[in-house]
């Protein structure tokens, strides 16, 4: 969306609603697709405001033991900033499997390519983006009476992975071409179009503390930044990295992602990361449980460069959680939900939804890259275990007809290693359900993720929505609202609106989890079409049944 002339949004209707004809000098952008006409939202060159009108039910058990409904309004202005920043994304892990096939994702899009395959010609996409392959209802046409669908990435002034710039870094040396290569996943016809500028880019040195990952990982580590734990001048480093990153390419902004190895669990441990100030000092101390995945959210937390986490460990210790607080600093996880986890919490929903109690789930997989072999490793498959384990809680919880209190399915996830199958993991499921009248039903999935495809559109997806965040605030809407501009303020360090993108959200402390699917992308399509004054997507579809 292109910024558009100051408008006049004086006129209001009687019942707030515009009577379809708008009076309001319209003076979008040819890149505009759309406006919102409301006394609510108003547009300026550089920003767009909306009040809002948040529409909850709060409930309460009365004496009587029966439940008290109450509908409540709670009014916010939004403001989105419209200037569409330089966006820079620095991937830690940037030479493995997701770090080369995204960043030659980006590359092809920018430029347009087309190679030729055994099926013919495919030209560069981004599908697997929500942001970039889905679109959301804008509203119903005023003539037609039919939806009429927008793009997603429509839908606020959101940055194009087109024009991301990438760096990051890796414990391996190899530049990006030859990672490429090694990572097996993408076609020669491609590979050899962006093998020259893959070939510029080398990732920079990283810290390594053995002990967090796989040893079978050790023989690619070759580009190291001196120490093996940490310390603070390891955050030090890491924070010039950023720096110097954002200064040699003219970045207005920077977001970091983790999608390095697997790392095993820290322990949390008292007086070492239950608190801030804790965790600062374990560093300054060298204490051997802060992981290198801390370490780089602690050096984006004190930079205020926003860190995501696209791997299941545990990176987000209390004391880092209470850090980014601190400093306002924006971060969330864990672990990117590319495949077989994806659709299982949308076929969960979707069972326990309809009633149908299911009873165990068999969540097997093999597969053959690089990921694979960390996680052949007890303690790293054990950080996946839980990641993937957890995703069902929620929907299970929330059906007390179903499940009695602590109840929940049968539910193992095995992972193997098998070199063969490369990066086209193989997920093998099965659901166990009863149904009516002691019946069963038994659904057996097998489906073949090619999981660097799988994960790429998300880490762009994170980068996207993420750096959205930065330039949405907000403040509870008061008598003296007009004035009160200081008020505003960042949406909570902890980016929940991120979940749909992950197995394990991570979500501000003492808030729910929230793992189904259409719950998590109906957060994320409402909380964007809040910011342009747009109530939430409804599917009750009145107009079509009130007449
Ligand atoms: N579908 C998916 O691919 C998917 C889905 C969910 C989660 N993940 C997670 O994403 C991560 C990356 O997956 P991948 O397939 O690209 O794995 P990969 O092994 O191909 O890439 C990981 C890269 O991280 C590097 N690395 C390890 N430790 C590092 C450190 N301390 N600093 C910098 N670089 C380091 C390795 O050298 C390697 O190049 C894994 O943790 C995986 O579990 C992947
Ligand atoms: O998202 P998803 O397909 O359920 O999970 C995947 C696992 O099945 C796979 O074993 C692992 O290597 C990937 O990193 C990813 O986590």
């Amino acid at each position: 969306m292109a910024p558009h002339a100051e408008l006049d949004n004086g006129a209001a209707y009687g019942n707030g609603q515009s009577n379809g004809q708008s009076t309001v000098p319209v003076s979008a952008s040819k890149e505009d697709i759309f406006i919102v006409d409301s006394p609510n939202v108003t547009y300026t060159e550089s920003e767009i405001r909306s009040k809002y009108t948040y529409r909850t039910t709060s409930v309460a058990k009365g004496a009587d033991g029966k439940y008290v409904a109450t509908p409540k309004e709670t009014l916010y202005n939004f403001k989105v900033d419209r200037k569409i920043p330089k966006t820079g994304m620095m991937l830690v892990g940037l030479g493995g499997n997701n770090g080369s096939t995204v960043t030659a994702g980006i590359i092809a899009n920018r430029r347009g390519l087309v190679w030729e395959t055994r099926e013919g010609p495919r030209a560069a996409n981004y599908y697997g983006s929500v942001l970039m392959g889905s679109t959301m209802k804008l509203g119903t046409d005023v003539h037609t009476n039919q939806d009429v669908n927008i793009p997603f990435h429509e839908v606020l002034p959101i940055v194009h992975p087109n024009d991301l710039v990438i760096g990051g870094w890796d414990i391996s040396s190899m530049d990006l071409a030859t990672a490429m290569d090694r990572a097996a996943v993408l076609e020669p016809t491609l590979k050899a179009q962006v093998k020259k500028e893959m070939s510029r880019i080398v990732p920079l040195p990283s810290i390594y503390y053995p002990d967090f990952i796989a040893a079978n990982q050790e023989d690619r580590a070759d580009n190291l930044i001196p120490g093996d734990k940490a310390c603070m001048a390891h955050v030090e480093k890491i924070r010039q990295d950023i720096r110097e990153f954002k200064a040699q390419n003219n970045l207005d902004k920077v977001i970091v992602q983790w999608t390095a190895n697997t790392e095993r669990y820290a322990d949390i441990l008292p007086g070492v990361n239950d608190t801030a100030e804790n965790l600062l000092k374990a560093i300054e101390n060298g204490h051997e449980e802060v992981s290198p995945s801390t370490v780089f959210a602690v050096a984006c937390i004190l930079e205020n460069t926003p860190f995501i986490n696209g791997s299941p460990q545990n990176t987000f210790v209390p004391g880092a959680i209470e850090l980014a607080a601190k400093h306002g600093a924006f971060i969330g996880g864990d672990d990117f939900k590319s495949g077989q986890t994806k659709m299982k919490s949308a076929l969960v929903d979707f069972l326990i939804n309809a009633g149908i109690k299911l009873t165990s789930i068999a969540s097997y997989n093999h597969l053959g890259n690089n990921d694979g072999k960390n996680l052949s490793s007890q303690k790293q498959f054990r950080s996946k275990e839980i990641s993937k384990s957890n995703v069902v809680d929620d929907m299970v919880e929330a059906n007390s007809v179903l499940y009695k209190k602590g109840e929940h399915p049968d539910h193992t996830v095995v992972i193997k290693y098998m070199p063969a199958v490369g990066d086209n993991k193989r997920a093998l499921d099965e659901y166990y359900a009863e149904i009516f009248l002691g019946g069963h039903q038994t659904i057996s999935i097998f489906n073949v993720c090619e999981d660097s495809l799988l994960a790429s559109p998300l880490i762009i997806d994170l980068v996207l929505v993420t750096e959205m965040m930065t330039r949405i605030q907000w403040q509870a809407q008061t008598s003296n609202s007009e004035t009160a501009d200081d008020e505003f303020k960042g949406f909570h360090s902890v980016l929940s609106i991120l979940s749909y993108m992950l197995k394990a959200p991570l979500t501000p402390p003492g808030t729910p989890v929230v793992n189904a699917l259409a719950k998590q992308r109906a957060a994320l399509t409402n909380i964007f079409r809040a910011c342009v004054g747009l109530e939430p997507e409804s599917d009750m579809t009145l107009e079509h049944k009130l007449f």
